[in-house]
């Protein structure tokens, strides 16, 4: 496979540099979400907000439209996107002392010191849980 157009090879280090933007950008939007997950956390709100992501979808929609993108394309990769966040977020609620309450219960007031939990996409870290082996 030596033999690559100059024309492909030309697109595809395009494609390389793109895809290499659409990585850095999606991880500054998770270092965001992660923080909004956290101060949800602590002060009790539900790890989803639906009308919030309503808005982005529509949003998003229209913007895919104006710049000749699949809006119904763009609507399944940020719901993609979203149903990730909303995965950290619940696990954020679940460790935090201010989690989401369940249905007719009052929020517990957050520790005013509680560290933030660091979450990755792996497993997250319990404050106070098992130290790690090693
Ligand atoms: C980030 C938030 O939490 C959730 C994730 C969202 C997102 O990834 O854009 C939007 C709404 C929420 O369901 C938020 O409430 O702003």
């Amino acid at each position: 496979m030596s033999d690559i157009p100059p024309d492909l090879a030309r697109l595809r280090s395009s494609i390389d540099n793109i895809d290499a933007a659409l990585v850095h950008l999606l991880a500054e939007r998770f270092k965001a979400t992660q923080q909004v997950g956290e101060l949800k956390a602590a002060v009790g709100l539900p790890p989803a907000d639906p009308a919030r992501e309503e808005r982005q979808i529509a949003r998003l929609r229209g913007l895919a439209h104006e710049a000749g993108l699949d809006p119904q394309f763009a609507e399944k990769f940020i719901t993609f996107v979203i149903a990730e966040v909303i995965r950290h977020h619940e696990a954020l609620a679940s460790v935090e002392p201010g989690a989401a309450p369940t249905a007719g219960e009052p929020a517990a007031t957050p520790a005013p010191s509680a560290p933030p939990v660091t979450c990755t996409t792996g497993p997250v870290d319990v404050p106070g849980g098992t130290p790690p082996r090693g």
